[in-house]
Order: C-alpha cells, then sequence, then structure tokens
C-alpha cells in the first residue's frame, strides 16, 4: 500500500503522486456508495494494481475543502480579479472572500488587466487597493500587467504551500500562471468582445508543482453556490466585522438595525468600505430567506 496526492481527476480516474511516480487510480465501489467523492489536493492511501495504475482504499482527513473550485487541503487562494473586461464587481470578490474565509484559506487577491485603465480607473483601483489591504487582505495591483515585482511577491506569499488561483471567467487565471511558471504552457483564451464574457478554457481542477509549492489552475466561474452557513454568522467572516463588533453595544449585533452598531458607525466614518456593507446585507438577506436545505 502507498500514500499520495490527488492532483488531477478526470473522468472517474484520479492521477495521484506518490514518491516522485504517478498512477492512475480509480476509487472503489464502497466510496461511490457511501457518496465521498475524492477530490483534487486529497492525500490517500492506495493500492497498486499493474505497474502504475491502482485504486484508492482510504482517504486522510481533510484540513478543508472548497465547493467552488472543487478542492481539498489548500492553504491559499490567489483571486484573480478583473479590474476590466470581465467588467469588476466587488460583489464576485467578497463573496469569494468569504467563501475562502468561512473554508479557513487565506486569500491573496491579485488584480489583472490594469494595463488596460487609463490614468484615472487605475487611481480608483489604487484607492480600492489599500482599502481591501486595511482588512487586511495581502493584495496586489500590478501597475504594468505582469511586472517581475508582482510577480515575485506573488512567488514570495506561496512558496511551500498548497495554492489554488480561482476567479471568473477570462479574469485572467491562466495568463498569470504561465507568468509565473512559464514551463506550464497553459491553455488560455480569447474573450468573447461581443458578450464580454470570457470563454471557459479550463475546464478541470489541477494542482501543479510550481517552484517548492504547489497550485491549482481552475475553471472560472459565472455564477456561486449559496454558502452553507447561518446568517447570524456572517459578519464573523468579514474581519473588520469581527474586530468591530466588539464594540457593538448588543453581543451577537447583526449589524442592521441595532442601536449603537460599531459596524455602522465605521461605515459612516469612511474605516469600513461602503460596497463591504452593502454586499454584507445583501448576503445577509438572501441566506436569511433562503429556504433551510433538507438534503444535508
Ligand atoms: N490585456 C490583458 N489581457 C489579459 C491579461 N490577463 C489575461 N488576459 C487575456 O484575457 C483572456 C482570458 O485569460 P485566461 O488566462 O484564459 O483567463 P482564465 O481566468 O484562465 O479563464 P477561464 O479558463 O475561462 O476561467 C485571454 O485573452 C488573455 O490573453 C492582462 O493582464 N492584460
Ligand atoms: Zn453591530
Amino acid at each position: 500500500m502507498k500514500q499520495g496526492k490527488i492532483f488531477q481527476s478526470l473522468s472517474g480516474f484520479y492521477d495521484v503522486h506518490s514518491e516522485g511516480k504517478v498512477y492512475r487510480t480509480r476509487a472503489r465501489g464502497n466510496f461511490r456508495k457511501r457518496k465521498i467523492t475524492p477530490l483534487v489536493g486529497d492525500d490517500v492511501e492506495f493500492q497498486v494494481e499493474d505497474e502504475n495504475k491502482g485504486y484508492i482504499l482510504k482517504m486522510l482527513p481533510r484540513k478543508n475543502s472548497l465547493v467552488r473550485p472543487p478542492i481539498a487541503n489548500i492553504d491559499q487562494a490567489i483571486v484573480a480579479t478583473a479590474t476590466t473586461q470581465p467588467e469588476f464587481s466587488s460583489n464576485l470578490l467578497d463573496r469569494q472572500l468569504i467563501a475562502l474565509e468561512i473554508s479557513g484559506i487565506t486569500p491573496i487577491i491579485y488584480f489583472t488587466k490594469t494595463d488596460l485603465l487609463n490614468d484615472k480607473q487605475m487611481a480608483y483601483f489604487k484607492e480600492l487597493a489599500a482599502d481591501y489591504a486595511k482588512i487586511p487582505y495581502d493584495v496586489i495591483l500590478p501597475d504594468k500587467a505582469f511586472d517581475e515585482n508582482s510577480l515575485d511577491h506573488l512567488r514570495q506569499l506561496f512558496s511551500g504551500k498548497e495554492n489554488v488561483i480561482m476567479g471568473q471567467t477570462g479574469a485572467g487565471k491562466s495568463t498569470l500562471l504561465n507568468h509565473l511558471a512559464p514551463d506550464l504552457k497553459l491553455a488560455t483564451g480569447e474573450i468573447s468582445m461581443a458578450l464580454n464574457r470570457g470563454k471557459h478554457t479550463t475546464r478541470k481542477v489541477a494542482l501543479m508543482r510550481v517552484n517548492d509549492g504547489y497550485i491549482a489552475d481552475t475553471p472560472g466561474f459565472s455564477s456561486y453556490d449559496t454558502l452553507e452557513i447561518d446568517y447570524r454568522e456572517l459578519g464573523s467572516y468579514f474581519p473588520e466585522f469581527k474586530r468591530a463588533s466588539v464594540k457593538c453595544r448588543f453581543r451577537g449585533c447583526a449589524h442592521v438595525n441595532e442601536p449603537d452598531c460599531e459596524v455602522k458607525k465605521e461605515v459612516a466614518d469612511g474605516q469600513i468600505m461602503e460596497s463591504r456593507y452593502e454586499n454584507y446585507l445583501q448576503l445577509y438577506t438572501d441566506i436569511k430567506n433562503r429556504k433551510p436545505n433538507y438534503k444535508k
């Protein structure tokens, strides 16, 4: 029996790295019966059948997992965020940040396509980047697209860790990875100008060795699954709200209609971004009003 890590999953096969070798494995029937699906990033024990084939016997406990992209045991996520083409959406960015906070994965915000911005637009993103950095998040806003400073900063942040690169379709995930590790030569897609919507180029999740860490490119998305949390917890996944909330008059303040709410005060003062608060209220209402999920 051997132990290894799933780095790729393709139509029922799981490719596993183990002791410098690659094995193509299948999950035994008992996994399917128990509705357990191995994910890219899972550490597994497997039995070798032929020379480089095998079947998975056991999955080792997961540190964490994400639904979108489907991946396990991740330390950090680079959230590739287009400043334009597709148009920047603070709502989409905040949803991704919250999904990562819920899973205990550290986000890094990387803004793409800054070469397409005029000075006025660039000034807007500089301010936005500074606001996100205050939360605090690691934010990279390249002066020139893919300048070496920004790439080095990113390489430093992710070395020795398991990383995933996520973001909207067409945000430039594969392009960024190709700059980080030119040997990878990933396929990238032209954006459809007519619809201003990215074509999906990346169709599968795969972990790749880059420098001394792992990184996964993932298919882009254009919508999101609902967050599997209670609406009362939502505020705790906004680090700056969580920090402020110790000064709210009420314990368990939802920062909606309560008097003497520090979060609302800091929004009014400009210490907390208005867009974050608006996105919070929208998500709060969505989660509160959603029908209970009886499938669980
Ligand atoms: N001008 C400019 N174009 C970029 C930049 N980054 C990516 N692009 C272009 O944007 C398009 C989409 O880039 P991809 O890297 O394929 O995007 P992706 O996020 O991997 O897309 P999916 O695989 O569909 O999720 C391609 O035509 C890239 O050449 C950038 O910084 N500046
Ligand atoms: Zn409050």
